[in-house]
């Protein structure tokens, strides 16, 4: 059975691993997820202090280990996946195998803005949420998740987040195969990829 790639994309906090965790509940085993957020580089890459890290431009993520790491999946072999801190910007020492699955996903704010890694991809989504909605959202699980204070959330939001986002994330929305509004518990919108997602595990 060749796999099914996914690639989930959209601005931060829209939806996207919600929308992948739902379809790896109703899949299992059958799903592997990667986030492209694992292949950050390392804070020691980045020539400024990391308070000033641009943690939203293409060029922040080792897009290339990921294009090689997907090749391997799909030719059915196991990969170590890097394994990436947002609390303190590192990639840890530690990798986490990842065995090959029918069904791939792909996620992250910026996937479609590289030719090569798109090229990969059998179906495209963007989740499409509404900026003060997303805000909001991230303000709440950066405090939460990834011990931040409000005000380096809103710093980082109005420095690199909101330009970036306009700049390369809101226009790579129209590379996508499918917009799905209203964040990711549409669920006329995951009916419709998870009977895609049937229809390819029936016919494969
Ligand atoms: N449709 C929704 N309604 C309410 N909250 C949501 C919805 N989708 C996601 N969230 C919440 O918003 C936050 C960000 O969602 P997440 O799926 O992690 O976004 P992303 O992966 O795009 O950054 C999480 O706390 C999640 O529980
Ligand atoms: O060290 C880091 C790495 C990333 N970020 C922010 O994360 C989001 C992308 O993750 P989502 O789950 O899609 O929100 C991106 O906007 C980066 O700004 C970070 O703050 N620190």
């Amino acid at each position: 059975m060749s796999a099914l790639l996914i690639g989930i994309a959209g601005g931060t906090a829209s939806g996207k691993t919600t929308l992948a965790k739902t379809l790896k509940n109703s899949f299992q085993d059958k799903v592997a997820i990667l986030k492209h957020d694992y292949y950050y580089y390392d804070q020691s890459h980045f020539k400024v202090a990391d308070q000033d890290i641009n943690f939203d431009h293409p060029d922040s993520f080792e897009t290339d280990l990921l294009i090689k790491q997907l090749e391997k999946l799909k030719e059915k072999k196991e990969i170590a996946r890097p394994v990436y801190s947002y609390k303190t910007n590192n990639r840890l020492a530690e990798t986490k195998k990842v065995k090959p699955a029918p069904i791939i996903i792909v996620e992250g704010i910026l996937i479609f803005h590289y030719q090569k890694l798109k090229e990969l991809f059998d179906l495209k989504i963007y989740v499409d949420t509404a900026a003060d909605i997303r805000l909001l959202r991230r303000i709440s699980r950066d405090i939460k998740e990834r011990d931040r204070t409000f005000n380096s959330v809103k710093k980082q939001y109005l420095s690199t987040v909101k330009p970036m986002h306009q700049k390369f994330v809101e226009p790579s929305k129209y590379q996508a195969d499918i917009i799905i509004p209203h964040g990711g518990l549409n669920e006329i919108a995951n009916d419709l990829i998870i009977k895609k997602i049937k229809d390819h595990l029936r016919e494969n």
